[in-house]
């Protein structure tokens, strides 16, 4: 009889916790958003906006015009939360980001397309931890200027380049970022060397484009659909994964392949891997892809995840750079003029310059800020020149609450996906001023010091403990490619170029600059 009274006030106690906790959360509101369907919620409108041409982040900022600052929609039971303002943002990924560092599970991406060794996409976990303390070793402020040298010699033959064939810009601003990395991680120094890998990015960038934007597949939101087979009615999205998986496959073990081939024929330079390698007492002539041991497969993802992660997104930084070049040569004049009165015209800049050169880092501030390489948290997909269709265009790096949580009101569940509406903030006039579409470095510029906008590397490279970790090297490339450019030539328009990275620009004019054409 005890038992039983026992056990009847241990259920009533459990219903009224149960009753609690409901009021409790039902005395919260989810923060407002587009009003959805039964049963499948905000699925059409995720889908219009899939497949309309407005960019997704522009769309998002015309949602919290009408739902406020953090807005939420659910599609199928997945509930996404986007940030649209710097307040928000920034107190819950940056302050709070002990709760919000983890990442939702993509089952296409991740599992059908592999792309799981990438740390960027793993869960907030030991296994992310390692990863991360790995790479952040050799990519901390303390040692980025062991790289110095690489990207000084990169920089000049960009430089070198563009004189010979200026119509290939583009392929030569791609060959500088991946050389720089390449380098750095798996010791490849020839140009022969760097363009069989740029071409294996882009091609893996394809599928990872394609299956990254979360909820293009049914499988993102039943994944037991993964174990569909292939012969299944309906399960074409299994075997177009596959092929897509080949080539996530080649970029991950062919550079690694060649790395172990030289390191047997003692032909390597020091680099990230070798380093790595050698750090943790691994011998390649001792293990193969079939027997790797914990710490060499981490050091393999790590070397690609950098490889891919630097690539695209410094690329997408210097083109815009080039491109605000073009549209405001009263601004490149100014900055060509700072930039001559230090160096006497006579030299290149060097990093030692950098203090002496404040409109040029605001030059690069306002890069960062008007063409954001991350508009939600991840690098925009940018061929200039080439049509980018609206689904590439969409992908983003979210985020993912692990607890639930309470903002201004709002409840934030367990599980929802946060996205960061970087882009929104960056063009937000109420912090950097009137004309956010504009280019415009005096915006950084205050006389007196006073109402400084936040600096936009806040704001491009992400956040809390999931911040890149690249910034530093990023920074620093970007700077000297901005400077290496400016001393050498003029960059002038061509055509009209159209500020829009689908369609982009398609030419650009690199006329040397007679006072510094002698050092090329
Ligand atoms: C202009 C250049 C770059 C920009 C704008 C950029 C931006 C970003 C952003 C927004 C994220 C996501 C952060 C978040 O989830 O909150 C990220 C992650 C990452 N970036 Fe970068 N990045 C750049 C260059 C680089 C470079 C040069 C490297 C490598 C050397 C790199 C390596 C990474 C890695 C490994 C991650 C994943 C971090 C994690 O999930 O823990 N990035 N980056």
């Amino acid at each position: 009889m005890n038992i039983f009274k026992s056990f009847v006030l241990l259920a009533v106690s459990l219903l009224f916790l149960c009753l609690f906790v409901n009021r409790y959360r039902r005395g919260l509101h989810l923060p407002p958003g587009p009003k959805g369907l039964p049963v499948v919620g905000n699925f059409l409108d995720v889908q219009r906006l899939q497949k309309s041409n407005e960019l997704p982040w522009v769309t998002y900022t015309k949602w919290s015009h009408i739902y406020g600052d953090i807005f939420t929609f659910h599609v199928l039971g997945s509930r996404t939360i986007v940030l649209n303002s710097y307040k928000a943002i920034m107190e819950l990924l940056d302050r709070r980001s002990h709760n919000y560092s983890d990442r939702p599970y993509q089952p296409m991406l991740n599992d059908l397309v592999r792309w799981k060794w990438m740390f960027a996409f793993m869960h907030y976990s030991d296994w992310w931890r390692l990863h991360r303390r790995t790479f952040h070793q050799f990519f901390q402020p303390r040692v980025v200027s062991d790289y110095y040298e690489i990207q000084k010699e990169r920089t000049s033959l960009l430089i070198q380049n563009l004189a010979t064939s200026p119509k290939d810009f583009f392929e030569h601003v791609r060959a500088h970022s991946g050389g720089i990395i390449l380098e750095i991680t798996y010791g490849y120094r020839t140009q022969d060397e760097i363009d069989p890998y740029i071409k294996l990015v882009d091609v893996a960038m394809v599928g990872m484009n394609a299956s990254g934007l979360h909820g293009t597949y049914w499988v993102d939101y039943f994944p037991m659909l993964r174990h569909v087979p292939f012969w299944f009615p309906g399960a074409s999205f299994r075997t177009r994964a596959e092929a897509w998986a080949r080539d996530t496959d080649r970029l991950i073990n062919i550079p690694w392949k060649l790395l172990k081939e030289r390191m047997n024929e003692g032909d390597t330079v020091p680099c990230f891997a070798t380093r790595n390698l050698e750090k943790f007492k691994l011998s390649p002539t001792s293990s193969n892809d079939s027997s790797e041991s914990v710490m060499e497969e981490v050091i393999k993802d790590c070397a690609a995840n950098s490889f891919l992660a630097a690539a695209e997104t410094t690329v997408s930084a210097i083109l815009s750079f080039i491109l605000a070049m073009m549209l405001n040569p009263q601004i490149q004049a100014r900055a060509q003029k700072e930039l001559d009165e230090i160096t006497d015209s006579n030299r290149l800049p060097d990093f030692t310059d950098r203090a002496n050169l404040p409109y040029i880092d605001a030059v690069l501030s306002e890069t960062l800020r008007w063409n954001p390489v991350t508009p939600l948290g991840r690098s925009l997909p940018v061929h200039w020149g080439f049509e980018v269709d609206a689904n590439t265009r969409m992908a983003a790096l979210p985020h993912r609450a692990l607890n639930d949580d309470v903002y201004e009101g709002h409840l934030i569940p367990k599980g929802s996906t946060i996205i960061p509406n970087a882009w929104a903030v960056l063009r937000d006039e109420s912090l950097y001023g009137p004309d956010t579409q504009n280019f415009d470095p005096d915006r950084f510029l205050k006389q007196d010091g006073k109402n400084i906008p936040p600096n936009p590397e806040l704001l491009a490279f992400g956040f809390g403990r999931r911040v890149c970790p690249g910034r530093y090297l990023a920074i620093n490339s970007l700077w000297l490619a901005m400077t290496y450019l400016l001393a050498s030539y003029t960059m002038a328009k061509e055509i009209d170029p159209v500020v829009e990275y689908s369609s982009g620009i398609t030419s650009c004019r690199f006329i040397p600059r007679s006072s510094v054409t002698s050092f090329n």
